[in-house]
């Protein structure tokens, strides 16, 4: 389990992480969601002790990261999958982690077959594409067996045969029991991997939520209705939908369109569009985090 509470980093005048406190648990697949520039990576480096906190706490199964006797056991993870010393060979590179953390050299074989780099074992890492920089990344991350693993955005740059196999083994981690949790910009990404997610934007938590429920609750269609008199409107669809104020159109919820039309029709009032909208999640994520990173983008579907 990982314990992260009322967490703060600042660079100067910039605060990256913004009193973030959340839980993730084990034997599911956590999404750490957020735009770029949401804090995301510093959140991550913090719980792994790279980074120091301005204030707050992050656990590691009950403690902090630098008060585990065997970190490499306790807990694995993907950062930057590029920050390896490009002379050694993938074997070399893992075995001297093995070393130097007490972990039998023997494992390295295993890892780099769950892994799929036997076959390259003996090659220099330097002449790596980026997916087999990350599939090393994450034998690294193996190597100990931790309980807990963290991956900072896994399927970046890679392939779609790629993307697919560290969603199975994300998923596998998590069915073993592990506590597996996974950063992304990209919320389609997550729909597919993660059964949690822990949203933030400008270092701060937007939601921490099932995504069942995320889904369930932002793909749920509503009409979108403008006219002149947009408050004379609101007032009478108020009476059978539910009705939400966006400035210069109203999103009702809970009246098919045609319900609308009929209710503003017989009440005399004038309408300038009426349309049904079924959100897409990514337009969900989008509007959940709109202002909170540093890029913002709204998408819908109309249908
Ligand atoms: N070492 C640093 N010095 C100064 N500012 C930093 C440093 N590291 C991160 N920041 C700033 O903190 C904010 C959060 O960055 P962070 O990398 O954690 O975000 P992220 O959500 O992981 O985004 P990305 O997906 O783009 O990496 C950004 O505004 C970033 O510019």
């Amino acid at each position: 389990m990982i314990e992260v509470e009322s967490l703060t980093k600042r660079y100067g005048r910039v605060t990256a992480v913004d009193g973030l406190s959340f839980q993730v648990d084990g034997g599911r697949v956590t999404g750490f969601l957020g735009p770029n520039g949401a804090g995301k990576s510093t959140t991550m480096r913090m719980i792994l002790g790279l980074d120091h906190p301005t204030a707050g706490t992050a656990r590691i199964g009950g403690r902090a990261y630098r008060e585990l006797r065997h970190p490499l056991r306790e807990v694995g993870a993907l950062l930057d999958a590029r920050a390896v010393h490009g002379g050694r060979t993938a074997r070399d590179h893992l075995l001297c982690l093995a070393r130097s953390n007490g972990i039998p050299a023997s494992r390295v074989g295993e890892v780099l077959g769950i892994v799929g780099l036997s076959d390259v074992a003996g090659r220099r890492v330097g002449g790596f594409s980026l997916g087999m920089a990350q599939r090393l990344g994450i034998a690294a991350a193996l190597l100990g067996d931790p309980g807990i693993l963290l991956f900072d955005e896994p399927v970046n740059g890679l392939d779609p045969e790629g993307i697919l196999w560290i969603r199975t083994l994300m998923r596998d981690l998590a069915a073993e029991g592990r506590t597996v949790f996974v950063s992304s910009h990209l919320m389609s990404e997550m729909a597919q991997t993660a059964d949690h997610l822990i949203v933030i934007g400008r270092g701060r938590l937007v939601a921490d939520t099932g995504v069942d429920v995320f889904i369930a609750r932002s793909s749920r269609r509503y009409v979108r209705v403008r006219a002149p008199r947009l408050a004379d409107l609101a007032a009478l669809l108020k009476t059978t939908g539910e009705v939400e104020d966006h400035g210069d159109h109203l999103r009702v919820t809970g009246m098919p369109a045609a319900e609308v039309g009929e209710a503003a029709a017989g009440a005399g009032l004038t309408l300038h569009e009426l349309a049904t909208v079924e959100p897409t999640l990514e337009a969900a994520y989008m509007e959940l985090t709109k202002g909170t990173g540093e890029t913002r983008e709204i998408g819908e579907y109309v249908s």
